[in-house]
């Protein structure tokens, strides 16, 4: 029965160390790049040395600090305002059904499907790029986009090369901002993204860039961009460029990450 129990304290153990370190991992991918991380870093360190006097029962010392922690709370609140907001929507904005459930039994129809339309995309972003004409694609993974694209129109178009060449083409009504692609459908023009704030982005990317980064940090949908200046294509998850070598490599690195 000891031995049980312990195995089951232990186990618990193990799953809390793992759900916290989960939590901190998106804390810090919320607030990587932007001035909050030096803010987030100093709370961590405050809050190490705090257990650690607790450790030590150095009582003035601990003391001091919790109320300082305690007062903090309050403070935290307002400087992550906008973090705590992302957090919770990414959170909120989860689709545990969504295209990557395990429970999902039609993988193979839907990756026939995810098969045609990438290829599409990737065409007509060479095409647009053969032109210098500016591009940005974002394409659902599993979090709902909705709070973005409630900043676009709704649409709902079948992918195809011709349309989404016409969205981006310089004169037409609908080139400004992102569209967003939810399998196979482009469900949103005019899409305003959140712009990135990390500083480790080169200069010579401009706010189209920074958009498709930004999305990609915040939430687990992909981005395909077009320069304008260059024509170059460039591929963001996971809030960090993807190098791929030549087109074929980068249709079966989408493929692969839509899967
Ligand atoms: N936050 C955003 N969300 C969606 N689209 C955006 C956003 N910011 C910029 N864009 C799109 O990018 C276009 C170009 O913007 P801007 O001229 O500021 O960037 P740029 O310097 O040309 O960008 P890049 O060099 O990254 O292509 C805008 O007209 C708009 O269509």
């Amino acid at each position: 029965m000891i031995g049980l129990d312990f195995l089951e304290f232990r186990f618990l153990d193990i799953l809390d160390i793992i759900l916290v370190s989960v939590l901190l991992y998106y804390v810090y991918k919320l607030v990587k790049g932007s001035a909050a991380i030096n803010i987030f870093t100093g709370i961590v360190i405050i809050y190490l040395i705090w257990k650690l006097t607790q450790l030590l029962k150095m009582e003035m010392l601990s003391s001091v600090l919790g109320e300082f922690i305690g007062v903090g709370m309050f403070a935290l609140i307002v400087v992550f305002q906008q973090e705590i907001r992302k957090f919770l929507l990414m959170i909120g904005s989860t689709n545990f059904s969504g295209k990557n459930n395990w429970f999902q039994l039609n993988f193979s129809n839907r990756e026939n499907k995810t098969q045609n339309y990438v290829d599409i995309i990737v065409e007509a972003c060479k095409k647009l790029g053969t032109t210098k004409t500016g591009a940005l694609i974002v394409i659902r993974r599993n979090t709902k986009l909705d709070f973005v694209k409630n900043t676009g129109d709704d649409m709902d178009i079948k992918v195809n090369r011709p349309i989404i060449e016409s969205i981006f083409y310089k004169n037409s009504t609908l080139h400004d901002g992102a569209i967003v692609i939810e399998d196979g459908r482009i469900t949103a023009t005019r899409v305003i993204l959140p712009v990135s704030n990390d500083r480790d982005i080169p200069l010579r990317f401009g706010l189209r860039h920074r958009a498709a980064v930004g999305i990609s940090e915040k939430t687990d949908a992909v981005a395909l961009v077009v320069s304008e200046e260059t024509g170059q294509i460039s591929y963001l998850k996971n809030g960090e460029f993807n190098i791929f070598e030549d087109l074929e490599k980068l249709i079966d690195q989408i493929k692969e990450d839509l899967s």
